[in-house]
């Protein structure tokens, strides 16, 4: 059965099945709000439709796709604010919570959506997703350093850690790579899901905002739930294994949301969400891929088919830094890439990480641009990856074969309450 027969498409929402034509939806969500169905009608009504297993809850104590499953691409954008009016601003980021809420249910970005508007006007929505399904899409916001510089009057409402990374060794940082007003972060199971819903927020936000870089994932190194198989990097190895899962709700208050001890005052619309810190990492992968299987294992601490840390036998065996190998010298090398990211070697420190894996065509040179869209997420950037990247950058094994070619921090706000939207939750 195609997904359209099974009645799980945008196509579904705007009236073309017979279940919609007897609900009385005649263009999507907003065609049920037309019919006379409040807001959260016509949401719950694009969310049934389009088939719960698909739908990932779009509001709720924390922003989605942070602990949600991970989904298996991502659309990641940061943009400026081109406007000097903070009252534009409040408005995009109103109209950016409506149309968010419809495409995560399936829905068009707007009432109206691909042809409902009528020939005489430009489609309310750009019609790549018209047949597919909400395919899991989360729409996550985050908002930089330089959001807070005064330009909308929110200077005073600048969360103290939301403040630019150090500089590392070896970075390679490009600054049409770096940097961003605003960030949105769309994942999907269906990458023109992800895509269409970046699209058409930026659509929304022309002569606001305009795209300052953008990135493309594939493929998640990450697993964010214990249930979830745990994925492969470019390099070949297993990543994610000893990550925090959505499970362990004591490390996800430690480690990851902020809480609201931590911002106090003006800042405090923050609490309950977390610091987004975004790297493209280039992965030199002929380099990597003419190393030998050993070469590989000991850089990066774990063997290469299971994921084992050295010295034992499976993917989940607790990590033994003090295990030595057969010739004496300690299993896990010194400069291991685990060793050194170990919370037991920075005082505790944990993140969580949520990348992807990305290839951006080659560099003209003969070789492939291809690395990891590292994505955590954490409660303080410079007390978490301040100091372990700094310990990665000192000493990681792993340095010879990558260079972070960009940078970008976000404050991601908590979730939204019902009837809430992210303009008044951010200018209060
Ligand atoms: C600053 C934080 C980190 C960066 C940057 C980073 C880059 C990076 N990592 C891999 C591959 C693997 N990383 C693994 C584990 C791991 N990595 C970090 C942090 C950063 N990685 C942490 C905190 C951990 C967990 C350490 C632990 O507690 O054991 C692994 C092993 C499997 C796993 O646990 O995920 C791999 C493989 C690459 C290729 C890379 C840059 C391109
Ligand atoms: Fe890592």
């Amino acid at each position: 059965m195609s997904r359209l027969d099974a009645g799980l498409s945008r196509r579904h929402l705007i009236g073309v099945g017979a279940g919609a034509a007897a609900a009385g939806l005649v263009a999507g969500a907003g065609g049920a709000y037309a019919a006379g169905l409040g807001h959260d009608d016509a949401i719950a009504s694009a969310a049934v439709a389009a088939g719960s297993d698909q739908v990932v809850p779009f509001r709720g104590a924390h922003q989605a796709g942070i602990i949600t499953p991970a989904q298996d691409r991502m659309h990641f954008v940061a943009l400026d604010v081109v406007t000097k009016d903070p009252r534009e601003l409040r408005e995009l980021l109103m109209a950016w919570t409506g149309a968010a809420e419809r495409m995560v249910a399936g829905a068009e970005a707007a009432p109206g959506g691909v042809i409902g508007g009528g020939p005489h006007k430009a489609p309310a929505d750009t019609g790549e997703a018209f047949d597919l399904d909400a395919s899991n899409l989360t729409i996550t916001i985050g908002y930089g350093p330089a959001l807070f510089d005064g330009r909308f009057g929110l200077a005073g409402r600048k969360p103290s850690p939301l403040r630019e990374l150090p500089g590392f060794v070896g970075d390679d940082l490009d600054p049409a790579r770096s940097g961003g007003d605003l960030c949105i972060q769309a994942c999907a199971n269906d990458p023109q899901v992800a895509v269409h819903a970046v699209r058409n927020l930026v659509r929304l936000g022309f002569g606001t905002v305009s795209v300052r870089w953008s990135q493309l994932g594939f493929g998640r190194t990450s697993a964010t739930t214990r249930t979830q198989t745990t994925p492969r990097n470019l390099f070949g190895f297993k990543d994610g294994t000893a990550n925090i899962r959505a499970e362990d709700t004591e490390a996800l208050d430690r480690h990851v949301w902020v809480q609201p001890a931590d911002v106090t005052g003006s800042a405090a619309w923050l609490a309950g969400g977390s610091y987004l810190v975004a790297r493209r990492i280039r992965m030199h992968v002929e380099v990597w891929d003419r190393s030998t299987l050993q070469e590989q294992q000991d850089v990066i601490g774990r063997d290469k088919g299971e994921g084992a840390p050295l010295g034992q036998q499976s993917e989940l065996d607790p990590v033994d830094f003090d295990a030595k190998g057969a010739d004496g010298r300690p299993a896990i090398p010194m400069d291991a890439h685990v060793r050194l990211a170990h919370e037991s070697r920075l005082g505790g420190i944990r993140i969580l990480r949520r990348g992807y894996n990305f290839t951006d065509g080659s560099d003209g040179l003969g070789h492939l641009d291809a690395g990891l869209f590292f994505v955590a997420f954490m409660r303080d950037p410079h007390e978490q990856f301040v100091p372990m990247q700094r310990a990665l950058a000192a000493r990681d094994a792993l340095s010879e074969y990558i260079e972070h070619t960009g940078s970008g921090l976000f404050a991601c706000p908590p979730g939204l309450d019902d009837g809430d939207d992210w303009g008044r939750q951010l200018f209060g």
